[in-house]
């Protein structure tokens, strides 16, 4: 199935922007993004107003808005941080979420047409996943392609998408050693391709160009505690990723790596990127193997629960690495009671 109105999912998708700087890079996104609603999470000083320019429907967050809304819970929402979007992904109603970087612009295709990032994403989403088999041809329900010979038909329905991970041409998404060894390299390549990420691997996942089903795995999507007051920053979506991952293996659901590119138009300074990132390089060479022994009860059923439990995991096995995760872990948990605070279940029929 492909998205086949100009503007799929107009009603149900959200795009969610962090921003520090002003958002003269939605021109360049008008065509595709002007009929969506924007959540635009304003960081840094409340008092700085933000330019959205004309014609866009928004709404816009500050640190002051999220204080108010979230009271004392707001201390899970990452200040000084692009973690801070996060914030809108809990204020959303809507059942998709698209979130990119104010330095992220329209991309071109080998072609030379301009790609529609946003329309791509939906196209990821509303197609099925296969992380119990690879299919050699890549994603067997794009145009063109299809599942090859020896893919087992037990799996081809493969399995609800919760997120697409989409990629940048010109300045990767390095961390601050490989961009301080290699300052001019730049991401030429553009593979055509969509890959769903087999189950049990785990991927660095990105903020900056990234969708995901918020009914199917919205509460798990905490950018964590990064920014001001806290150890670490930059790895506030990798965080939020291995969480995601681990999550999604345990339900049954698919995430996509590949298509679409957007163009990133310019790299962080990367002095101040190594000092963010500094502790979670050598925290992640413990960090990594625990979410890859990770596992949940049969009985965590809800992304919450399996969440929930995450965070004890968390507390209980990375604790001892430094007092910073038991921090976290309670984090998890405080974004999960915000999260239901302002996401509660829809009542029956009988109004309970
Ligand atoms: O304190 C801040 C800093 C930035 N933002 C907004 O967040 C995004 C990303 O900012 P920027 O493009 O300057 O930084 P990058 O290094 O390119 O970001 C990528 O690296 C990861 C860092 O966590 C992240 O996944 C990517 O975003 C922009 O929209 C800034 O305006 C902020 O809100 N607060
Ligand atoms: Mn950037």
């Amino acid at each position: 199935m492909a998205a086949s109105s100009s503007y799929p999912l107009k009603d149900e998708l959200d795009i969610v922007i962090p921003t520090i700087r002003n958002l003269d890079f939605l021109e360049m996104w008008r065509p595709f993004f002007q009929p969506y609603h924007l959540i635009i999470v304003q960081d840094g000083d409340p008092s700085r107003m933000i330019k959205v320019p004309d014609g866009f429907d928004y709404e816009l967050y500050n640190r002051n808005d999220i204080n108010k809304i979230l009271g004392p819970k707001a201390s899970c929402i990452s200040f000084k941080d692009s973690a801070c979007r996060c914030f809108g992904y809990m204020v959303s109603k809507k059942k998709y979420i698209f979130t990119i970087d104010d330095d992220c612009f329209v991309a071109k295709d080998p072609t030379g047409k301009d790609i529609d990032a946003l329309r791509q994403h939906i196209n990821n989403l509303l197609r099925p996943s296969t992380p119990y088999f690879f299919n050699t041809l890549y994603d067997p329900f794009t145009e063109g392609a299809d599942f090859v010979r020896g893919y087992p038909f037990s799996l081809r329905e493969g399995v609800p998408t919760a997120v697409s991970h989409g990629l940048w041409l010109n300045i990767p998404d390095y961390d601050a050693p490989t961009q301080l060894v290699k300052p001019r390299e730049r991401n030429t390549r553009y593979v055509d391709a969509v890959m769903t990420l087999p189950k049990g691997i785990l991927f660095p996942m990105c903020g900056m160009n990234l969708a995901f089903d918020r009914s199917l795995i919205g509460p798990a999507m905490y950018f964590g505690l990064m920014g001001d007051g806290q150890p670490i920053g930059r790895y506030d979506d990798m965080w939020a990723g291995w969480c995601v991952k681990v999550i999604c293996d345990h339900l049954g659901l698919g995430i996509k790596t590949g298509l679409p590119y957007i163009w990133h138009s310019k790299a962080s300074n990367p002095f101040v990127n190594l000092k963010k990132e500094y502790k979670g390089i050598f925290w992640q060479e413990e960090i990594i193997p625990f979410f890859q022994d990770a596992t949940l009860p049969k009985d965590c059923a809800t992304v919450q629960a399996c969440y929930k439990e995450l965070s004890k995991q968390v507390r209980d096995k990375l604790g001892k690495i430094d007092p910073y995760f038991v921090k976290l872990a309670d984090a998890m948990l405080t974004w999960i009671d915000a999260w239901e605070e302002l996401n509660p279940p829809p009542k029956n029929a009988n109004g309970m």
